[in-house]
């Protein structure tokens, strides 16, 4: 059985690439979905790992060749969702986690309505602001830019089945673990770990 797709949205600074990495270091069998971005490289990123780094001729030759499932420029980059990795990780794990703008979240929903949508929300746009300054990857225009496109992003909210407000990050890693979680159970009711003695007893 494909495992289930989660999108996680929100405004940039908000938490989304912590409150990830955090929740899956916790819980077995799902898999992040890498990217492939233009965007330069931070300090501390791993390509592969955190995205597929590339140039503009190869985001575009890559598009023209169908390889994406969904693309967006967002503040000013291309980012990207590989079709043939999603499609393949989806078959081999529980659960696909993916990190994208509001954009790509609205274009996957009109692909795959049945994905989970979780977007974080930072507690106000003072912290927002705190947090991007002080992850310290951005220059001026680029911040300005981030807090700009935050407003548009959130207008969109509407469109998500679960809302998580970063205030403390424990409590939001647990939050969103829990989403994964219940959310595979659900879908999972009866699997091969049901317990087979059981079994005669399931009218189903
Ligand atoms: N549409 C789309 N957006 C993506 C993809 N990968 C990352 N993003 C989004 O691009 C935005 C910028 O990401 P990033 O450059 O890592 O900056 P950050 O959000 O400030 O950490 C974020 O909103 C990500 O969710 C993708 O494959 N597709
Ligand atoms: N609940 C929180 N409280 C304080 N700082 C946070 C919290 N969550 C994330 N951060 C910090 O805010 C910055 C932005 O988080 P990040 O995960 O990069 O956001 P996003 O991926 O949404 O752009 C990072 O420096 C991160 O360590």
């Amino acid at each position: 059985m494909d495992g289930l797709l989660y999108i996680v949205s929100g405004p940039s600074g908000a938490g989304k690439s912590t409150l990830i990495k955090n929740s899956l270091d916790k819980v077995i069998g799902f898999s992040f979905s890498v990217s492939y971005t233009t965007r330069e490289k931070r300090a501390g990123e791993i390509d592969g790992k955190d995205y597929f780094f590339i140039d503009k001729n190869t985001f575009f030759k890559m598009k023209e060749g169908g390889e994406f499932l969904e693309w967006a420029e967002v503040h000013g980059n291309y980012y990207a969702t590989s079709k043939k990795s999603l499609e393949e990780t989806l078959k081999e794990s529980r659960g696909l986690v993916l990190d994208v703008d509001v954009q790509g979240a609205l274009n996957i929903k009109k692909i795959y309505e049945n994905a989970i949508y979780i977007f974080i929300l930072p507690p106000s746009h003072e912290d927002l602001e705190k947090r991007l300054k002080k992850r310290g990857t951005e220059s001026k225009n680029s911040l300005e830019k981030r807090l700009k496109d935050a407003e548009w992003e959130i207008s969109h909210i509407k469109y998500f089945d679960y809302v998580i407000v970063n205030q403390e990050i424990e409590e939001s890693t647990n939050q969103l673990i829990s989403i994964l979680v219940a959310e595979q159970l659900k879908r999972e009711r009866f699997n091969e770990s049901t317990p087979f003695f059981f079994k005669k007893n399931m009218n189903f």
